[in-house]
């Protein structure tokens, strides 16, 4: 039976080494794939993972109908042995409701990889649809980890390693950026609800150590 599957998690979990893995094993035995994805890093058109590999791949629009376009490329003559589709939370909710057709009018897989909650922790309206109609969802296995060694569970957005909770739900960005850009750290829970990144520990920790001294 062909089937939905979000395969979900924390930014720089894995998600698009995964993708670009069962794209790879499926095209040595000689299937085709469509390849989707929405607002990669790398730039228009691609689907690429921190491990260095990198696609090519049908860069998502607004509101175009991805059941559409998968038939007009079966009608055209074109292969679509499965889809995979990258970026998946920035997709829109209609937009997986055509893949899920894709799966059942067509017959084929859709293997869909995306971050299921944003900087406040709330779903992605893409990532929240996948979670409604997925036949399964997957969590990844490779464990991101917080700062205090614990599984990364939420993303947080930080400028200059600050965490914020105010903004754009969707700012492409990096989880290594440069000390005063927009980036991404992985968090556990209670880090995230204490707001609390790699850069404000270290801040905590050496104020704790300067405390005894000066009250001495
Ligand atoms: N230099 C490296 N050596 C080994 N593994 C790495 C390196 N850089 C990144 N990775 C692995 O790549 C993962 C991120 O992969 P990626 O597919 O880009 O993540 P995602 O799509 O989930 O954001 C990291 O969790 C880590 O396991
Ligand atoms: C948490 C969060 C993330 N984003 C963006 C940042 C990245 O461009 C992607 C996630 O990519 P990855 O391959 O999973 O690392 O999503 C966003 O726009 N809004 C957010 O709240």
């Amino acid at each position: 039976m062909p089937e939905l599957v979000f395969f979900s998690g924390t930014m720089d979990c894995g998600k698009s080494t995964l993708a670009l893995q069962i794209e790879h094993n499926r095209s040595a035995r000689g299937l085709v794939g469509m390849i989707f994805t929405r607002d990669d890093r790398a730039g228009e058109g691609k689907l690429s993972s921190r491990l260095g590999l990198v696609t090519d791949a049908v860069e998502v629009e607004d509101g175009q109908d991805l059941y559409a376009y998968v038939v007009g490329h079966l009608s055209g003559g074109g292969r679509a042995d499965y889809v995979i589709a990258d970026e998946a939370q920035f997709l829109a909710p209609e937009q997986v409701d055509q893949l899920a057709r894709v799966v059942d009018d067509l017959r084929v897989d859709v293997y869909a990889f995306g971050i299921t909650t944003d900087f406040r922790s709330k779903l992605f309206p893409g990532s929240q649809r996948l979670v409604e109609l997925a036949d399964r969802v997957e969590v990844l296995q490779v464990e991101a980890l917080c700062w205090c060694g614990a599984r990364a569970t939420h993303n947080a957005r930080t400028v200059g390693g600050v965490m914020v909770v105010e903004g754009a739900q969707v700012v492409v960005g990096d989880v290594a950026q440069s000390a005063d850009e927009v980036g991404y750290e992985v968090l556990c829970r209670r880090h995230h609800r204490r707001r609390m990144t790699a850069a404000t520990s270290r801040a905590a920790a050496l104020s704790q150590d300067v405390l005894p001294v000066s009250s001495a």
